[in-house]
């Protein structure tokens, strides 16, 4: 039920690690379809769901856009255009970053983003984000890797499409000290088959740093489940309407579905108790009645 490292990473006004609330993350990424009005809207449905923080991906697409990738052609909201053009439409101003960044902290949520490129670490440094984020995508980069360290802020690493091998890599260049590690399986949706929540076990036996879980799959039970093995930090995908267009949408969670999640992973973190074995005073009277041998608490 717990990490085997006790130890517990700052993150804004919290300390994340075991035996705290797990750190809920409304992962919006790219889910604002370029609008401010739709990335202040999921602020506020995560806000209201009672996540401790808010995530953005933020790229420099001409840096981070795999050359073949750059001209095929896509259909969007906007037109047909090149990916690489779409990949440009779809990133925020520094503008558009200040004002949600204030929206969320007005809401009482941290926010942060997975930067995919050196140039977008120092663009989110500008405004003193509490942690950065590393995607799975990112952690064989190790010059990102290495600016994302100098920074000293918190880093959240996920470990998607990984080898133990590459992730060794990744926590060598980090370092331990502030790092939390997320287990990840980077298929969408992930079925509950490559979930491997015994993974956790893993990360936090060999790295002995604070593990949480970035969860891709359909539905609730596998990331309240991560809670229950040990997770501290829980990063979903949140959307207005998985209909929306967009590549991640579908995937994602709406507001009833995330106020649901948050609430469950309260409460099943409020049943794990603190293992003292006790009668609890609701259990005196059933246990007065079906064993009336047995002397009552109250009058041992
Ligand atoms: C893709 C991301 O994360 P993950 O690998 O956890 O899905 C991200 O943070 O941008």
């Amino acid at each position: 039920m717990q990490s085997t490292s006790e130890r517990r990473v700052p993150i804004g006004d919290r300390l994340v690690g075991p035996n705290t609330p797990a750190y809920v993350i409304g992962e919006i990424g790219i889910n604002h379809n370029a609008e401010v009005a739709i990335a202040r809207a999921l602020i506020d449905v995560a806000a209201e769901a009672g996540c401790d923080a808010v995530k953005f991906q933020k790229r420099t697409p001409s840096i981070c856009v795999p050359v073949d990738q750059r001209e095929r052609i896509r259909s969007t909201p906007w037109g047909d255009m090149t990916y690489l053009e779409y990949k440009e439409r779809m990133e925020f101003d520094a503008d558009a970053y200040a004002a949600i960044g204030r929206h969320a902290t007005a809401r009482g949520l941290d926010w942060f983003a997975s930067p995919w490129d050196i140039p977008s670490v120092e663009f989110l440094e500008q405004f003193d984000v509490v942690c950065h984020k590393v995607a799975s995508a990112s952690i064989t980069d190790v010059p990102l890797l290495e600016a994302i360290r100098d920074t000293g802020r918190p880093v959240i690493l996920s470990t998607g499409m990984s080898t133990l091998d590459e992730i060794d890599r990744a926590v060598d260049v980090v370092g331990s000290e502030r790092l939390i590690l997320l287990h990840t399986t980077s298929t969408y949706p992930c079925p509950p088959e490559e979930a491997n929540l015994l993974g956790i076990r893993t990360l936090g036996e060999r790295y002995g740093v604070p593990v949480g879980y970035s969860g891709h799959e359909r539905g609730l039970q596998i990331s309240v489940a991560a809670v229950a093995m040990g997770a501290c930090v829980v990063e979903r995908h949140i959307t207005l309407d998985r209909t929306m267009w967009g590549s991640d949408h579908a995937a994602s969670l709406e507001p009833q579905g995330l106020r649901q999640l948050v609430r469950d992973i309260r409460v099943v973190e409020t049943a794990f108790g603190d293992g003292v074995m006790r009668v609890y005073p609701g259990e005196e009277e059933p246990r007065r009645r079906l064993r009336p041998d047995v002397e009552t608490l109250t009058s041992a």
